[in-house]
């Protein structure tokens, strides 16, 4: 933020964290991991609020994907329990085939339109298989 902002020569601009589905919905697996995640959705919702962001016309949006083919997916996948807790792979093998796996061509697409689309601000993008991709908010009730 501090080199897109008009003040230190930048444009304002947008920023796109990757989180995870895993930091939105639990799943038994990957527990640390989700927490993590769940932090870089609540830090970017944070800052897009922010009167830093406002300032220097930042947008700032989080993408939670669930499943996608990548290197680390398909060590997890292998039966990597560094990846996962409780040693169960007949079960994590279910819930992949539950979830279904996105190509990084369905994230690389996602991707593109919330760079593109100046109206996405503050929003969380789920990206799965079997739904698309859904935008949200997590706002449950003002104070
Ligand atoms: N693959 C999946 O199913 C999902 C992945 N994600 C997230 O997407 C992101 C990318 O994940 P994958 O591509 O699956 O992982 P990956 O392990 O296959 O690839 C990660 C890449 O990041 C590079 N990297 C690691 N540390 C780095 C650093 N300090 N500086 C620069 N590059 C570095 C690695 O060399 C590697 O090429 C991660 O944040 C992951 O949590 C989110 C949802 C699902
Ligand atoms: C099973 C966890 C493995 C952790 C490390 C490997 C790959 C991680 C990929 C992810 O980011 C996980 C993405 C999606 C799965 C998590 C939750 C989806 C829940 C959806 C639902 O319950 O309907």
């Amino acid at each position: 933020m501090y080199y897109l902002s008009v003040e230190h020569g930048g444009r304002g601009g947008c920023i796109v964290n990757v989180a995870s589905m895993a930091g939105l919905n639990p799943n038994p697996f990957s527990p640390v991991y989700g927490c993590t995640k769940a932090g870089i959705i609540h830090a970017t919702r944070c800052y897009a609020v922010s009167e830093a962001a406002k300032k220097s016309n930042i947008r700032l949006n989080v993408m939670c994907p669930a499943f996608v083919d990548t290197p680390m997916f398909r060590q997890m996948a292998a039966g990597d329990a560094s990846q996962t807790i409780g040693g169960d792979q007949t079960a994590v093998n279910a819930f992949i085939e539950r979830i279904g796996v996105l190509s990084t061509e369905d994230v690389s697409a996602a991707l593109i339109d919330i760079l593109t689309d100046e109206t996405r601000n503050g929003l969380i993008l789920r990206c799965a298989k079997k739904t698309g991709n859904v935008y949200s908010t997590l706002t449950v009730q003002d104070v």
